[in-house]
């Protein structure tokens, strides 16, 4: 019995949500690209959770579910208040705060579809609410009520920063919120999966992802981008920069991937919203940084960038705090996560794989006082 390590090129699943072939990533069989330049982020939920493109008066009425779910009960102001706020990382209070909110859900642990499908509903419009009132909580700001006429890239951007957001703002939040949107069987999915597949709940399922989504290997990656561009500074100490961390063997941050070998399809996207908004915002040398360094990566290493590489620079230039770029992604990652749960209730059998054996043979106990 032979391991795989990291489960690569491992079938662990079927799903009909979302495919990575030959490079190409599509959601439902639409590809990535058509979505991030046609669609709305409530499409793609729609999309994803039904697997078919809704009709404009079921659009309208996820959108109509999603303002009327956002508001969070008080007790996740007083839980966020209760932890030490200067050292938390917001990943950890987004994990505690989705896990309290199954406890208020008095359909959690219901698992008929229909009531699932409410605590998809449920969950997706209130995580956009935790993210933006922790991060107003912990810069001792009022929280900011969503606004039900606003959509949902709209009501993240207005209850982060209490003022509705640009045009331009609103629609490349949105497209980010599309390209993140899901993406087969990553770690923090197939996380989701094994959660839900011992008939755990929805709430269960989405704090496991989170805590996976965490990591630097995974989501983490796009605030340790954005670290890696705040150390190096300009352009002119990229060279130096770069060529130190690959001569000491170190990853660089938003390049490779498990899957891609040509490149992210989600990289070029975000590469030209980060050439837009860089220039808007006045801090075109965040794109030219991110420009050299990839042409580096790429020369040297030959690994093309992933979706978390350019995103740093676009959510800095839409002003959001560098750690909250990770919650940003599980907000949007919410959607995929759920879809897969809900595919995985329907079709389920436990996930329990097997391990290779590699430790010593068998062995008799040892008195304590012998050993
Ligand atoms: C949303 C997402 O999750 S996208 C991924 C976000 N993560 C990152 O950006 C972190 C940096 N990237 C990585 O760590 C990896 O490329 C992963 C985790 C994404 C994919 O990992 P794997 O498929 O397991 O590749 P693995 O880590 O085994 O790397 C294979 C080789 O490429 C090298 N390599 C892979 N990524 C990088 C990188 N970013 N920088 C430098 N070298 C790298 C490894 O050092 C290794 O080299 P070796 O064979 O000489 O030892
Ligand atoms: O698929 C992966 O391994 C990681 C990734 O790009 C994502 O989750 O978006």
């Amino acid at each position: 019995m032979a391991s795989t390590k990291g489960l690569e090129g491992i079938v662990a699943a079927e799903t009909k949500i979302s495919s990575i072939i030959d490079d190409t990533l599509t959601y439902v069989g639409y590809n990535i690209d058509d979505l991030a330049d046609n669609a709305s982020f409530e499409e793609v939920v729609y999309l994803l959770w039904h697997t078919r493109l809704p009709k404009a008066e079921e659009l309208a009425e996820l959108k109509q579910q999603l303002a009327d779910n956002m508001e969070v009960p008080a007790s996740i102001v007083d839980l966020f208040k209760s932890m030490p706020l200067n050292t938390v990382h917001p990943m950890a209070a987004l994990r505690t705060a989705v896990s309290m909110l199954g406890t208020f859900d008095d359909e959690a642990d219901v698992m008929e579809s229909e009531a699932n499908y409410r605590k998809a509903i449920r969950l997706q419009a209130k995580i956009a609410t935790v993210v933006t009132t922790f991060a107003r909580v912990r810069n001792g700001q009022e929280p900011v009520a969503p606004k039900p006429e606003l959509g949902y890239a709209a009501n993240f951007l207005y209850m982060l920063k209490g003022e509705e957001p640009a045009a331009i703002e609103i629609e490349a939040f949105d497209k980010a919120l599309i390209l993140h949107a899901d993406h087969e069987l990553n770690a923090s999915t197939f996380t989701a999966r094994v959660c839900v597949a011992t008939l755990s709940d929805v709430y269960s399922g989405v704090t496991s992802a989170i805590g996976a989504l965490k990591g630097p290997l995974h989501g983490g990656a796009n605030e340790q981008v954005m670290k890696m561009l705040s150390e190096i500074g300009s352009v002119e100490n990229v060279e130096t920069y770069i060529q130190t961390k690959l001569d000491n063997k170190e990853k660089i941050m938003g390049f490779g991937h498990r899957v891609y070998r040509k490149g992210d399809p989600r990289a070029p996207h975000l590469r030209a919203m980060s050439e837009k908004l860089t220039k808007l915002t006045g801090k075109p040398e965040l794109y030219d940084m991110s420009v050299k360094i990839h042409d580096m990566i790429v020369t040297q290493k030959g690994l093309p960038a992933n979706v978390d590489f350019f995103s740093a620079s676009v959510y800095d230039s839409l002003g959001i705090e560098h750690d909250l770029f990770t919650p940003v992604f599980a907000v949007s990652r919410t959607s995929g996560w759920v879809a897969h749960i809900l595919e995985q209730y329907s079709n389920n059998r436990l996930i329990r794989p097997r391990a290779e054996y590699v430790g010593p043979g068998m062995q008799k106990y040892v008195a304590i006082s012998e050993r």
